[in-house]
């Protein structure tokens, strides 16, 4: 009997379209997760539909429409490539799909089409290297809940938190390597995907200990393994290691801010006015939270944070594009999720009798 497993990619998600209507129906699906937005539900329903609403679509409306492609969403056409380039990879045993957390792929119709091909087991690879309630977890939430629902409930795998895994570093290095070599830098930003101080206060574990001026962030343990700060410093001592990148000659960054509430820091849009009045120049940026250029990287740091770094007197600033669906990052999404396969078919069947195989 063959035995497949089913490879599930998961990012965020993206709207269908750059129409205000359809961003509008991003985020509001995606806003209103209580992940994202940790709010009491009336509270959080007030934020969303009385403030949020009623302007933002339109304003990232236009920004998708400064990145959208002939193919559609960045976000979505880097997965699609990686999907694609991954199928041979990993052989006939292995049946991958694409699903986004928010909108279309859903995750629904990507779980729905794995069973349909017959895989015994899932393994769930969040295209999220450090986790966070608001993605990783969230993700996670919404695939138990839809298969929970079924009858037969099959095997899940999550593949999660690869932050400091040496294939995403080593991946993640070979790719940035040459462009930072091409544009030299005086200076290299490691930006990451904010997020509101209350998620890294609001742990199992215990609070994050950096919001009353502790070390939490400065190295990973047992207390603060769910720490998406702490994840982001240790992807950037191992990237800063793996590219040579001296102590004074990096740092790191937090962007995408909404709202009033306070964020993690230090944030992005500080750090380039801090770092241009320093002098530097030429600045790289590297977003090591997202494994795909998408609207947080293409738009507000190539293009939002680029001017805003040629105002503060900066000669050029370069977006250090990521690892979408190049090579090195192929085999090592294939190498990582084979961790998480098992034994397969081929070493399986000779251990089962004929009466046992039903
Ligand atoms: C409270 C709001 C938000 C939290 C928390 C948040 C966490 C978070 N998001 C990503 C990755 C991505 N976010 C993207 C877009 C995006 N994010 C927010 C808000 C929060 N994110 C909004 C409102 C948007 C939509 C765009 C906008 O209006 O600004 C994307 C890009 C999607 C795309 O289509 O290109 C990604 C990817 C992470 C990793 C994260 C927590 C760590
Ligand atoms: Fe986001
Ligand atoms: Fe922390």
């Amino acid at each position: 009997m063959e035995r497949k497993i089913g490879l599930l990619l998961v990012n965020l998600g993206t709207p269908d379209s750059t129409e205000v209507r359809d961003v509008r129906r991003y985020l509001r699906e995606f806003l209103m997760d209580p992940k994202v937005i940790n709010l009491p539900v009336v509270f959080r329903a007030m934020l969303v539909y009385g403030i949020i609403l009623p302007f933002r679509p339109k304003k990232s409306a236009a920004a998708y429409k400064e990145v959208w492609t002939p193919e559609g969403s960045p976000l979505l056409v880097h997965g699609q490539d990686l999907k694609t380039k991954l199928i041979p990879q990993l052989g006939d045993e292995i049946c991958v799909e694409l699903a986004m957390r928010y909108g279309n792929p859903s995750l629904e119709k990507g779980i729905e089409s794995l069973l349909s091909q017959g895989v015994e087991r899932i393994v769930v690879f969040p295209l999220y290297p450090q986790y966070a309630a608001a993605t990783t977890g969230s993700t996670v939430e919404k695939v138990f809940d839809i298969l929970a629902k079924r009858w037969n409930v099959p095997p899940v795998t999550i593949a999660s938190d690869y932050f400091d895994h040496p294939l995403f570093i080593d991946a993640f290095a070979k790719v940035a390597k040459p462009q930072i070599d091409e544009f030299k830098p005086d200076h290299v930003l490691l930006s990451y995907h904010g997020l509101p101080e209350s998620h890294v206060a609001n742990t199992d574990e215990g609070p994050c200990s950096y919001l009353k001026g502790g070390n939490c962030c400065d190295m990973i343990t047992a207390k603060n393994r769910y720490c998406y700060r702490a994840q982001c410093f240790a992807t950037s001592r191992a990237l800063a290691e793996a590219l040579g990148l001296k102590a004074d000659k990096h740092t790191v960054a937090f962007q995408s801010r909404l709202g009033r509430a306070e964020w993690i820091k230090p944030y992005t849009a500080d750090k380039v006015k801090e770092l241009a009045d320093r002098g530097v120049k030429r600045l790289a940026v590297m977003c090591p939270a997202f494994v795909a250029d998408c609207l947080e990287t293409l738009e507000e740091i190539g293009m939002g944070i680029r001017e805003d770094f040629k105002s503060y007197g900066g000669e050029d600033l370069r977006l250090v594009t990521s690892l979408n669906s190049e090579v090195v990052w192929v085999q090592a999404v294939t190498e990582i999720c084979r961790g998480y396969f098992g034994p397969q078919s081929s070493s399986l069947e000779p251990q089962l009798s004929t009466s046992q195989v039903h």
